[in-house]
């Protein structure tokens, strides 16, 4: 009996010898085994974060204000990953009255911009599997996350029009990602009005952001995760006061073409996107070397 169990504890010692060997070695010659480290970490690290933000959060019920205290919890990520983001704009946030946040969508890793610019008192719309994300659901719930289904258009449109009334009774801002889905390509694909229906029914403005692209130092299709600096813009609010539903598709593809315009000349004139193939977008300072090392990378690049 106890030599069986020294055998298998010995087996077990080697086990994890071996594995605290090759760890690191794959993790710094496999570009892939990077960023799948960084990633599962990244969703580990959220989900243990919203394990202790749900107590704090359940002392007041589901509140937007609670949003305070997850925008609080999430603000070190990008140090974790040195991920150095530079916000332009943001007095035009300075508004007492409602407003919709429109911002592009590229990937999970828009949740450190947020973060950082989210207004007080403002919530996103979320998909409603969101919901069922373990404690990231619970979460997300509590901070008066507003969930849509967007299988059931007529359900996400009644949640939108309940969502106007809530603004105006309850000085709550809203984030929408107008796209609707998360785009890894560059520049946006076409928006849903649903945003910009809910800007008009409650009579307040929009005020869309720009995030330049990841692609200097993220991307799913490559598996390429390292660390780099992102531009987020805020633009100018764009008043809705005085408009019909009519006017939705004409206020749509003006906010649309005014992010448009920033994402292709803004950024110190060397553009939001990047291109395909160009790593050094307004991010720029050269992918993997860059700004390595400067936001304290806990992952080494
Ligand atoms: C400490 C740790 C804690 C961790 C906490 C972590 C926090 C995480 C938070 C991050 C959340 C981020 C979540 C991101 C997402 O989930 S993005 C996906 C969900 N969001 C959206 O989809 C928003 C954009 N979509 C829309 O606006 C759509 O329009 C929608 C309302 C959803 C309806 O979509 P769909 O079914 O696809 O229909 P259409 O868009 O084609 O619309 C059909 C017609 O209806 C008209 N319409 C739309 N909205 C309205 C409205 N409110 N009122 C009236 N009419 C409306 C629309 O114009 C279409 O008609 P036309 O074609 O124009 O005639
Ligand atoms: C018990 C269940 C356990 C579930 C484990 C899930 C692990 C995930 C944990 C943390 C993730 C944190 C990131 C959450 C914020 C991401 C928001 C987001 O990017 O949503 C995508 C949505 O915009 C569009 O979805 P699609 O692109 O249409 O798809």
């Amino acid at each position: 009996q106890t030599i069986w169990w020294g055998n298998w504890l010995s087996l077990v010692q080697w086990a994890l010898a071996l594995l605290l060997l090759v760890v690191p070695v794959l993790y710094e010659c496999s570009r892939t085994f990077k960023y799948f480290c960084k990633m599962a970490f990244y969703n580990g690290w959220i989900l243990m974060l919203a394990v202790l933000a749900i107590p704090l959060c359940a002392l007041r019920g589901r509140s937007v204000e609670n949003m305070k205290i997850i925008r609080s919890m999430l603000h070190h990520v990008k140090h974790l990953y040195g991920i150095r983001i530079e916000v332009r704009g943001l007095e035009n946030f300075n508004l007492a009255e409602p407003y919709v946040v429109v911002s592009n969508h590229q990937s999970s890793l828009d949740l450190l911009g947020m973060m950082e610019v989210l207004p007080d008192r403002c919530v996103p719309i979320a998909k409603k599997e969101l919901m069922y994300m373990g404690t990231v659901g619970l979460a997300c719930w509590l901070g008066g996350i507003i969930f849509i289904n967007r299988k059931k258009t007529d359900d996400a449109i009644g949640v939108m029009s309940e969502t106007a009334r809530t603004m105006l009774r309850d000085n709550v801002r809203v984030w929408v990602f107008p796209e609707g889905t998360r785009n890894h390509n560059g520049s946006m694909l076409p928006f849903k009005r649903g945003a910009f229906h809910l800007a008009v029914q409650a009579q307040v403005p929009v005020i869309p952001i720009v995030m330049s692209s990841y692609r200097d130092f993220y991307s799913k299709k490559e598996r390429r995760f390292t660390t780099g600096r992102c531009l987020i813009q805020v633009l100018a609010p764009m008043p809705t006061q005085g408009l019909g539903p009519e006017a939705v598709p004409a206020l749509t593809d003006r906010v649309r073409q005014a992010m448009l315009d920033e994402g292709s000349s803004g950024g110190d004139g060397r553009g939001f996107w990047g291109r395909e193939g160009d790593y050094s977008g307004v991010a720029g300072e050269g992918g993997d070397g860059g700004l390595a090392g400067e936001g304290g990378d806990q992952f080494a690049g």
